[in-house]
């Protein structure tokens, strides 16, 4: 626990500094909380903090509790901080609202407020009833920006669809020969594998595994590993692929009917759950990928079945890293495939474009309109 003494702030950038500290807190359990937001909770009081905790899974006790339990009798009188709308419902735990009242806090300054209908505005309601004096909004983009897979999987009953690739400065996503690695610099893939480890799955075509056998991991003991989905129409993939290894890092192989061969029964023996769904689609992929609960999934393949997954909506987030490299070669592929589109006026543009620059590459982050889902 930090025990600095925070009384030199004012008001604002005390709430601020609280926040970003709660999301520092959340983040701990990056990747583990599905499909439960990542939260985290700070208590103050007299300028100290006296508790601090994050929600570590779903089915484990929230922030609020962990928070509560750390600060004891010195929860009485205090600031609680909450990136996250107190809850104030009967889920999988019981509500956090009445916690907090029974600690007897005095104020609640929350993030945002909670998407969930569940909760949505009544568990601030209800902090008011009892007399807590509540302030809502703070850091509040920062907190969205946290939680976007949950907000996003609230919102639209889908995970958030994330493509991520990397091209050379002339757009190609490979040499003419199929070979590339790498494009990019130890910094960036070590970036992607953080990427990876905040994901709760990642997603790629069969060519990707013919031609690139990726291990599509954390590459991080102590990180984790998102659940690796391969799709495939025709189950015309290697036996002795990475992805097949299942003792650590569970494999789903998606496919359509009529593949319930050889190799079919070869990844069943290897531990490989394999799902046929028909028709074999992006928009039904993250259908399943909902119902099992998942918030977020990584699109790391190749540029057609990109092209399919932003054409049937699966896609809303673009992560492009774009190294100072030029390869050439007529037809060499690139990161989208056809789109259908021959107008450059009808290219999809991105919002809210932001960069930055990860050793000698640049990485381009942006959002498709939200009307594609
Ligand atoms: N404020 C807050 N703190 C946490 O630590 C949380 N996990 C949540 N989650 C909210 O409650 C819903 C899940 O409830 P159960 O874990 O099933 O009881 C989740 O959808 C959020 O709305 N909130
Ligand atoms: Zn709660």
């Amino acid at each position: 626990m930090d025990n600095s003494p925070v009384t030199s702030f004012p008001e604002t950038p005390l709430a601020q500094a609280m926040i970003q500290r709660c999301i520092q807190l959340a983040r701990r359990a990056q990747g583990r909380t599905t499909p439960n937001p990542l939260v985290g909770c700070v208590i103050v009081r007299n300028g100290e903090i006296v508790g601090e905790g994050f929600h570590p899974a779903a089915g484990q006790p929230h922030a609020e509790v962990f928070a509560l339990s750390e600060a004891g009798e010195n929860a009485q009188g205090a600031t609680v901080y909450v990136n996250l709308e107190p809850c104030n419902h009967y889920g999988r735990t019981p509500p956090c609202t009445e916690a907090l009242i029974k600690a007897g806090v005095a104020k609640v300054v929350v993030g945002m407020v909670d998407p969930d209908p569940r909760v949505s505005g009544k568990g601030i309601e209800r902090l008011r009833a009892a007399g807590i004096e509540v302030v809502v909004g703070v850091e509040e983009s920062a907190c969205r920006q946290l939680n976007e897979g949950f907000i996003h999987r609230i919102i639209y009953q889908r995970p958030l669809g994330i493509l991520k690739y990397a091209m050379t400065l002339d757009g190609k996503i490979a040499a003419t020969s199929g070979h590339s690695k790498w494009i990019t610099g130890e910094n960036s893939r070590s970036w992607v594998h953080q990427l990876r480890s905040a994901c709760d799955a990642v997603i790629v075509g069969g060519n990707t595994v013919r031609q690139d056998n990726p291990n599509l991991t954390s590459h991080n003991p102590n990180a984790p590993n998102p659940l690796r989905v391969i799709m495939s129409r025709t189950l015309d993939l290697p036996r002795d692929a990475r992805v097949w290894q299942t003792d650590d890092v569970p494999t789903l192989v998606f496919t359509e009917v009529g593949t319930e061969g050889d190799l079919y029964q070869h990844l069943v023996n290897q531990g490989v759950e394999v799902v046929v769904l028909n028709p074999l689609t992006p928009s039904q992929v993250m259908a399943y990928l909902y119902d099992r609960q998942l918030s977020s999934v990584l699109w790391e393949c190749g540029g057609i079945l990109a092209a399919n997954a932003i054409a049937d909506g699966a896609v809303q987030k673009i992560v492009a890293f774009i190294a100072p490299k030029i390869i050439g070669g007529q037809g060499g592929p690139s990161p989208v495939g056809d789109l259908g589109l021959t107008l450059m006026t009808d290219a999809l543009t991105l919002e809210r474009v932001s960069w930055r620059q990860i050793g000698s590459d640049y990485v381009v982050e942006g959002y498709l309109a939200p009307d594609r889902k």
